[in-house]
């Protein structure tokens, strides 16, 4: 032991980063972060005191700046491999393309699944009518409201799973905004799996004990849905279904279900949460000067597409920058013989990573007041140019997310039918909390209730 913490301490080549002197010898308290939901906040103090690069653990180091984010996820077009966290993502007890680990595999699996989720693929008719069309339901329930507080946590969460599943399985998707399959987004949004999912990672070898503590999360509907939809045989053409059933069987039955599941998993929290932070921060009266211009442009340009309204865009892309769905660490190991990143020298499998609440808040000279919500900022093209490098909300490089066409569009879509109609505010009954609650890799509004009002424009 002495030996050890001797050659941690003086010799280990990560004895030369920055970080906090118990961080040489032991990961404990790091853990004890995770397990108590605060490994994000930790994390970014750590940087605030230490700088872009930061040592975890013994075997854990965390960055910052442009350079590491583009070594660690973009090396080489994919970046790094993925750890083993990501075994927590299996579905149907099968690897998707999200929890592959490998390069080699991955870009196998992303062959046939990328070509769906290509942009002029979600402005096919058959995608963009199916967003629309749950664009106006959403609408129907905020007419149905009169000017009341309505829970648009509930919605937005209806419509992203609406949405997704559209995509994946059209003409069955979801109607879970008109009441019908309110149940499985209720299932799939509103449980507390933290402490299994991490004591699973943490503890591989334990999983048989346990999964006798920590009861795995049932999903029936789910489960029953997906395994249904995504064997019927006359899915649209551009769904995801129709595309891996006809991908000269590369996926067998199980596979493409375990695929469709988790693009449905992936498509809810995110976009409804990111949505939900948005159309939140916007009701705030500090941000009423935002969403009075947001109302003008829209109202002015009532024939324009969503993609021709830059103001909607920059709101969109400042709410995704000050409130990723997705904040945390996107853990990665370093190549076999090691590499050097932003200086150091950091030894072949140790887990690297940025976190995108950290990358758009601490690189100060590119994003200028980074903890405040300026969507103006996005309206320079030299500045947007910079910090579109920086932009890490969806991931970045080969492994990045594949579905950020699909949710953008959701997301302008949603909010030109919504600021085209109503002005919203938070409600005066509104006791919620919207600070972020950290899950495994994603956080959420903290009491997964968002009380606004809608007001009729004129
Ligand atoms: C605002 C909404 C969204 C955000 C912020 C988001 C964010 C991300 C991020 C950060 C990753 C990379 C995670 C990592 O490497 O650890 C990712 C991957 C992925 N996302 Fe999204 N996502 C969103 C919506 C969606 C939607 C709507 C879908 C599909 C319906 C989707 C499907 C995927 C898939 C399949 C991957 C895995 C990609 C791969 O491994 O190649 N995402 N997403």
């Amino acid at each position: 032991w002495l030996e050890l913490c001797i050659h941690r301490a003086i010799f280990a080549p990560l004895s030369k980063l920055p970080g906090p002197w118990y961080s040489l010898f032991t990961d404990l308290y790091l853990m004890y972060k995770e397990f108590s939901g605060q490994r994000r906040e930790y994390i970014h103090e750590l940087h605030k005191t230490y700088g872009p690069a930061v040592r975890l653990g013994p075997n854990e180091v965390s960055f910052t700046s442009l350079e590491a984010l583009k070594e660690i996820y973009q090396s080489g077009g994919s970046g790094y491999d993925k750890t083993e966290f990501y075994t927590l993502f299996k579905q149907f007890g099968t690897r998707t393309m999200f929890s592959t680990l490998d390069k080699g595999n991955h870009s196998q699996k992303k062959r046939h699944i990328a070509s769906q989720y290509a942009n002029t693929n979600i402005m096919h008719p058959e995608v963009l009518g199916g967003i629309q069309d749950r664009a106006n339901a959403f609408i129907r329930i905020c007419e149905k409201s009169k000017g009341t507080g309505m829970d648009a946590y509930i919605y937005l969460h209806c419509f992203a799973l609406d949405c997704a599943s559209h995509h994946l399985f059209h003409p069955y998707g979801t109607k879970s905004i008109e009441g019908a399959d309110l149940n499985m987004m209720e299932e799939l949004s509103y449980h507390d799996s933290l402490m299994r999912n991490l004591a699973q990672y943490r503890w591989p070898t334990m999983s048989f004990w346990l999964e006798k503590v920590f009861k795995p999360r049932p999903a029936p509907l789910a489960n029953d849905y997906v395994l249904a939809s995504s064997r019927t045989s006359d899915s649209g053409e551009h769904s995801l279904t129709y595309k891996l059933q006809n991908s000269k069987d590369a996926f067998q039955p199980i596979q493409i279900a375990a695929e469709c599941m988790d693009h449905m998993a992936a498509g809810i929290d995110t976009t409804g949460d990111a949505l939900c932070l948005l159309m939140y921060q916007l009701s705030l009266s500090e941000s009423f000067q935002v969403q009075d211009q947001l109302i003008t442009e829209l109202s002015i340009n009532k024939d324009k597409a969503f993609d021709d309204l830059p103001y909607l865009d920059a709101v969109i892309k400042e709410g995704l920058r000050c409130f990723p769905p997705i904040p945390m660490s996107q853990p990665r190991y370093a190549p076999t013989g090691g590499r050097t990143i932003d200086g150091y020298f950091i030894p072949g499998h140790t887990i690297v990573s940025c976190q995108a609440w950290s990358v758009h808040q601490l690189n100060e000279d590119v994003f200028i007041k980074g903890d405040q919500f300026l969507p103006e900022r996005w309206l320079d093209p030299k500045a947007a140019l910079e910090m579109n490098r920086l932009f890490f909300s969806f991931g970045a490089g080969g492994r990045g997310c594949t579905g950020r066409h699909l949710a953008i569009a959701e997301m302008k879509c949603l909010l030109r039918e919504v600021y085209i109609r109503y002005k919203t505010r938070v409600a005066p009954e509104m006791r919620g909390r919207m600070n972020l609650s950290d899950q495994v890799i994603s956080s959420r509004p903290l009491d997964q209730t968002c009380k606004l009002i809608f007001e009729p424009l004129n």
